[in-house]
C-alpha cells in the first residue's frame, strides 16, 4: 500500500471536530467547482457525532446530495438502519431537499432487486451509462475490527464484484446492500473514520500491506483515502501515535 494519509486525534470529540471541518471544506470546494456536493455516508456508531455536529453547519444545504455507502437490510425505522440513524441525528434537522437524499431501498423481498434499484438511482442521478462509475465528491467509511468497510465483509462474494456499482453484502448470513470496491475507489475523496483499540490489528495489516486482502477488505480501498484515527486505534500502529 502506498504510504497512507493518516491523522491521529486524542479522542472521538477531536476526530469529530476535524471530520466536520473536512467535510465542510470538501462541500465548499465541490459546490464552488460544480454547483453540488455528492456525499455517501457511513453507518455504524463512529460517524453519529459527526452527523449530529453537522446540524449547526452554515452551508448551502440545497446543493448537497446524500447517499449511503451501505445499509442493513431493514426498514428505515428499524434501530439498525444506517439511514434511520442519519435522519434522526442530522438529516431531519437541515433543509436538504428530500429528493436529494437517497436512502438505500430495503423493502424488496430480494436484496438483489434493491441493489439493482439503487444502482439505477445512481446512474440517473449522476447521468452515467452502463460500465461507467460515478465519481462521488466524498465517501465516508468506517472499519470494523475484522477490517470490513461499508458492507464488504471478509471472504464474501461482494469483494470480487467489479462490474457493478451496488451489490449485496453478507454479514453472518444477514443481507446488506453495499457500494462495490471499484465504486468506492472512483471517489474524488474517501475519508475513513476509525476509533477504538479493537481496530489496531486490522489497521496493522492494512497499513502494513500484510495478510490476505480478502481477510481485511479495507485493504481493497486503494483510492484517494484519508484516515482519521483516534489514539486508541492508532496505538502501536502509527509511529509516534
Ligand atoms: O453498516 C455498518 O455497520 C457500517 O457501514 C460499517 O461498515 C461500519 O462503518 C463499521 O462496522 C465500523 O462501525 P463502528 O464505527 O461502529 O465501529
Amino acid at each position: 500500500m502506498a504510504t497512507p494519509n493518516i491523522r491521529v486525534f486524542p479522542d472521538l470529540a477531536a476526530l469529530t471536530a476535524a471530520a466536520k471541518q473536512f467535510v465542510l471544506e470538501q462541500a465548499t470546494g465541490a459546490i464552488a467547482q460544480g454547483g453540488q456536493f455528492t456525499l455517501a455516508l457511513a453507518g455504524g456508531n463512529t460517524p453519529k457525532p459527526l452527523y449530529e455536529s453537522l446540524v449547526s453547519a452554515d452551508t448551502p444545504w440545497s446543493q448537497w446530495h446524500i447517499f449511503w455507502g451501505d445499509e442493513r437490510y431493514v426498514p428505515l425505522d428499524h434501530p439498525d438502519s444506517n439511514a434511520g440513524m442519519a435522519f434522526q441525528a442530522w438529516l431531519n434537522h437541515v433543509p436538504i431537499p428530500k429528493n436529494q437524499i437517497h436512502p438505500m431501498p430495503t423493502a424488496d423481498a430480494d436484496p438483489q432487486t434493491a441493489a439493482d434499484r439503487y444502482e439505477q438511482t445512481l446512474r440517473q442521478t449522476f447521468g452515467i451509462r452502463e460500465g461507467e462509475f460515478p465519481r462521488f465528491d466524498l465517501i465516508l467509511l468506517g472499519m470494523g475490527p475484522d477490517g470490513h468497510t461499508a458492507s464488504l465483509f471478509p471472504h464474501t462474494a461482494a469483494l470480487t464484484v467489479g462490474d457493478r456499482l451496488i451489490t449485496v453484502g453478507n454479514k453472518d448470513g444477514q443481507a446488506r446492500l453495499t457500494f462495490t470496491v471499484p465504486l468506492i475507489n472512483h471517489a474524488r475523496q474517501i475519508l475513513f473514520l476509525v476509533t477504538g483499540a479493537n481496530k489496531q490489528t486490522a489497521l496493522r495489516h492494512i497499513f502494513g500491506g500484510t495478510g490476505d486482502p480478502h481477510l481485511y477488505p479495507a485493504r481493497l480501498i486503494t483510492g484517494n483515502a484519508l484516515w482519521f484515527l483516534d489514539q486508541a486505534a492508532a496505538e502501536g500502529v502509527v509511529q509516534n501515535a
